[in-house]
């Protein structure tokens, strides 16, 4: 199993962000602009592609992924992940559960777990998972469907009672990393800040340079 020593993790959303920039361009030519500036985690979570499109970009990413030395990470699907031969999966609050990834995968691949308060992560935690992403910290457009953001309080809270790694997630721009890594994180999970940027080697530097 991998190790997880990556600090930003960047999480694609094909549908999300070539729609927000005017420089739309290939998914897997925005993550390699972003892999070259250093990212070392790349999650896909593309929840509109069919099983097939997924796959072929998983096998495509592993490829590019593994060249610059750095993790992939599949959103949901555990087969895919098996399939491409990913690093692992983040699992979702709809997943197959944590503890019948862990038997069918064994350990080829890192569990990730969503979650959005003490309660999950602490339940991640208990049922076997590899760290954690918390959140939203932040506002941000794609949740707010599930209501208000937790706040960056929240990470403190889950960092004294589960021993897990905590990337915070939702809303992360460079004017908020300092203020997450302050309450705690051990890193940071990001779309829009990067992906939605037209300058993606660039931004992806002063992320880097802030979590530093
Ligand atoms: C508060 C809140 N946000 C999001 C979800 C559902 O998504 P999630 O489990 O975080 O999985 P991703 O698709 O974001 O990877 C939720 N249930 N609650
Ligand atoms: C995928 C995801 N999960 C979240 C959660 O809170 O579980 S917030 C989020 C979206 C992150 O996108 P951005 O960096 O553009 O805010
Ligand atoms: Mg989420």
């Amino acid at each position: 199993m991998a190790n997880i020593d990556f600090q930003l993790m960047l999480i694609t959303d094909t549908a999300a962000t070539t729609a927000a920039t005017a420089t739309a361009r290939p998914i897997t030519e925005a993550v390699e602009e972003a892999l070259k500036a250093g990212v070392k985690a790349v999650q896909i979570r593309e929840k509109a592609m069919s099983t097939q499109e997924l796959t072929a970009l998983a096998m495509e990413l592993r490829q590019i992924t593994k060249h610059f030395g750095a993790l992939l990470f599949i959103n949901d699907r555990v087969d895919v992940a098996l399939c491409a031969e990913a690093d692992g999966v983040q699992l979702t609050g709809t997943s197959i559960p944590i503890d019948a990834v862990r038997r069918l995968a064994g350990d080829k691949l890192l569990i990730g777990k969503s979650t959005h308060s003490l309660d999950e992560a602490f339940d991640a935690r208990k049922k076997g998972a590899d760290y954690i992403l918390l959140g939203p910290i932040y506002e941000t457009p794609s949740k707010a469907k599930y209501g208000e953001p937790i706040g960056p309080e929240v990470i403190l809270k889950v960092k004294h009672r589960v021993k897990l790694p905590v990337f915070a997630v939702g809303g992360i721009k460079p004017h908020n990393v300092k203020e997450v890594m302050e309450f705690g994180a051990d890193g940071i999970a990001v779309i829009s800040g990067i992906l939605s940027s037209d300058n993606i080697a660039d931004v992806t530097e002063k992320y880097l340079e802030l979590l530093r």
